[in-house]
């Protein structure tokens, strides 16, 4: 089976060049100013015009319609991926914002989690399984913390991407674990944090690539 990757918190040339030439299906680009690999809504766009095939992912927390309306100007992204507290209603507000759909973000701490998680069905387009923030943190994603992936195996009620904690040394595990259909890294594909390693990004994809050839 294939499985679809993304590379997520694209800031420069370089790392989008080295996730396309790796065969990464998604580009992630986190519009949230505190993350260590926040752009502006411009460098986002200009890096876009790099993607080629693959498909661009807005990541925002918790965006009001002015910065939706900007994201739709500016960037006109393929996916919005919602990374706050966004409710079902307010996803299916950001499909008007985006290409192909929403993907709504939702921590998971144990199986009540994924079983919420349900509630987006009929309003966001794909659930993205991300582990919890650290306690005090300012901001959602982005720690390099994983979980206990089986526990959104059997997740049935949206598509899914497993997100969390993955690297190129734990990501064919994880997949076998979850059953994911999709999965999505950013730490784990970077040498510090904000800083891509083009080397990783290839493993990474390498190590899904090997794990469909089984
Ligand atoms: O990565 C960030 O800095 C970030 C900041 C604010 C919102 C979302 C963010 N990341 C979004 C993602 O989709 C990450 O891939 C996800 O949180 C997993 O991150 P990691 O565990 O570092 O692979």
């Amino acid at each position: 089976m294939t499985t679809r990757v993304k590379i997520c918190g694209m800031s420069d040339e370089a790392s989008v060049k080295a996730a396309i030439a790796a065969g990464a299906d998604y580009l992630g680009f986190i519009i949230f100013p505190k993350s260590p690999r926040g752009v502006t809504l411009a460098d986002a766009a200009r890096l876009s015009a790099l993607k080629g095939s693959a498909k661009s992912v807005a990541v925002l927390v918790d965006p009001d319609d002015a910065l939706l309306g900007q994201v739709l100007r500016v960037l006109a992204p393929d996916i919005i991926q919602l990374h706050g507290q966004e409710s079902p209603e307010r996803c299916l507000d950001a499909r008007n914002y985006a290409g192909e759909g929403v993907w709504k973000a939702v921590p998971v701490g144990g199986a009540a989690d994924v079983a919420r998680a349900s509630r987006y069905a009929g309003f966001a387009d794909a659930i993205l399984f991300d582990a919890k923030p650290p306690a005090g943190a300012d901001r959602p994603g982005g720690w390099g913390e994983g979980y206990d992936y089986s526990l959104v195996k059997g997740f049935d009620a949206l598509p899914f991407i497993l997100a969390g904690g993955l690297t190129p040394e734990n990501v064919a595990g994880a997949i076998t674990a979850s059953g994911a259909p999709a999965v999505d890294a950013v730490s784990g594909v970077e040498s510090a944090p904000g800083v891509k390693d083009a080397a990783r990004i290839m493993a990474f994809l390498s190590a899904v690539k090997r794990l469909e050839m089984r």
